[in-house]
């Protein structure tokens, strides 16, 4: 038999099916789109099987509400219910074998899918979460959508841009929207792991590994379970850990520092970078493999000067987020709004929060534009930097302080630093 036609046809135009994997990933048919399934990074939904072909079976819209499944000349065929078939109507309930792998097609509640299209576009019952990317420019809404849909998809996606343009946020909206948003989400600065730890925080040690392993460690990607890893500053690993990760990301297997035995990953991973990765990869300073496993998909945070118009909107969030703090009304100054739409915000949103939360916790009346923006003294800088003499992490230090002491703030001196402000916040607090 090479096609089950004659199973019942899906009528109802608002049935939204998935395909469930049998370790509980979950992946929802995209609406009137086609979906590819195989081994290679690059389809929609990737099986890491070695019986799965590199495209092994494609899911199609049929135009009707509708979805069909075929094979796409798999080397190990396609099994409906354990018959091997050429091709499916997808009904739920039905169990679908490609190789060894093996998904389940679910019914997804129509509530809950809406109740989540809703939460992502920005429901006013969602503003108090804190993992919301507002702003209603084209650009933002876009990215929202890009996100939805991304999420539902086992995907890994390399997030882009400058430093405080919300790659955290935007990967922690595709955990929560995704399958398992129950599940850990565990987040590493890759730039604030010193080369001699990488192994042990991402694939965790064992007991006796080295000197001052005093007991066993989960790494991230145990930690994270059936969740997301998310590499934050991807491009500041060296080399030699690149080529480590590269390995667990094809094999989907870590062994951890000092044991004798792999365990299987099962989590997502996400990454994010503000280096442009492509001139890196041309540099010979990023691994093109690499590159190519962590960005199956990109996507770009813009910078906010080239979203202007979502400025008035995010003063008067964080405006809000203020006077929830501080117990009192915080109002903007028209001046201020003005003004702060026409700054470049080289920190972009984390700066823009910042300067509303310092002018209101030191402003009384409303927040003038002196207030929010306040101009920078210029200032003697000396020719020459009292350097202790010592070692060279000795030397180190003391130039960390040094830019951070000239500059006041630590958001100012990884801008001059041009690192993001969380790995320099680690570099101190290891000093
Ligand atoms: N679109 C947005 N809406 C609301 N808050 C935002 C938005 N973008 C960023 N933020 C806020 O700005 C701050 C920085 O965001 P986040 O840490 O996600 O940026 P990032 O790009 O990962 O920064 P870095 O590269 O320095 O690590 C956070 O407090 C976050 O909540």
């Amino acid at each position: 038999m090479n096609d089950t036609d004659r199973l019942p046809r899906t009528t109802d135009p608002a049935l939204r099916l998935a395909l469930e994997l049998d370790d509980g990933r979950r992946c929802s048919l995209p609406h009137c789109r086609s979906l590819t399934i195989g081994s290679d990074p690059g389809c929609d939904l990737v099986l890491a099987d070695r019986f799965v072909s590199s495209a092994h079976a494609q899911v199609r819209f049929d135009g009707q509400g509708g979805y069909r499944i075929e094979d796409l000349r798999s080397t190990n065929g396609l099994r409906v219910d354990g018959v091997p078939v050429q091709g499916a109507q997808l009904e739920p309930g039905m169990h679908l074998e490609l190789g060894q792998a093996r998904l389940a097609v679910v019914r997804i509640d129509k509530s809950e899918e809406e109740a989540r299209a809703r939460r992502l576009r920005g429901d006013a019952s969602f503003c108090r979460s804190p993992h919301r990317l507002m702003g209603r420019s084209a650009v933002m809404s876009g990215l929202r959508d890009q996100l939805e849909k991304l999420a539902g998809l086992a995907l890994p996606v390399l997030i882009r841009g400058e430093t405080g343009t919300g790659k955290e946020l935007a990967a922690r909206t595709l955990h929560e929207f995704g399958p398992r948003p129950e599940a850990p989400f565990v987040a590493l600065n890759c730039g604030a792991i010193p080369p001699a730890l990488f192994e042990s925080e991402l694939f965790g040690h064992r007991r006796g590994a080295f000197t001052g392993a005093h007991r066993d460690h989960a790494g991230a990607f145990a930690r994270a379970g059936r969740g997301t890893v998310f590499l934050d500053e991807v491009a500041e690993l060296p080399l030699e850990a690149q080529a480590k990760l590269l390995r667990v990301l094809e094999t989907r297997l870590v062994s951890p520092v000092g044991g004798d035995r792999e365990f299987a990953i099962e989590c997502r991973v996400l990454a994010a970078t503000h280096r442009d990765l492509g001139a890196m990869v041309t540099s010979g300073q990023f691994r093109e493999d690499l590159f190519h496993r962590l960005g199956v998909v990109e996507i770009e945070l813009p910078a906010l000067r080239r979203r202007r118009s979502d400025i008035p909107g995010l003063l008067e969030h964080f405006a809000n987020q203020a006077a929830a703090e501080l117990e009192r009304e915080v109002v903007m100054s028209k001046a201020a709004v003005s003004a702060a739409t026409q700054h470049p915000w080289p920190g972009n949103v984390r700066a823009l929060r910042n300067a509303v939360l310092r002018a209101a916790a030191l402003s009384e009346g409303p927040i003038t534009a002196a207030g929010l923006l306040p101009v920078a003294r210029p200032q003697a800088r000396p020719d020459t930097i009292a350097v202790p003499r010592g070692t060279y992490a000795d030397m180190n230090a003391a130039l960390l302080r040094h830019v951070v002491a000239e500059e006041g703030s630590i958001r100012k001196a990884a801008q001059v630093l041009d690192v993001p402000r969380s790995t320099l916040g680690a570099w101190m607090q290891r000093m």
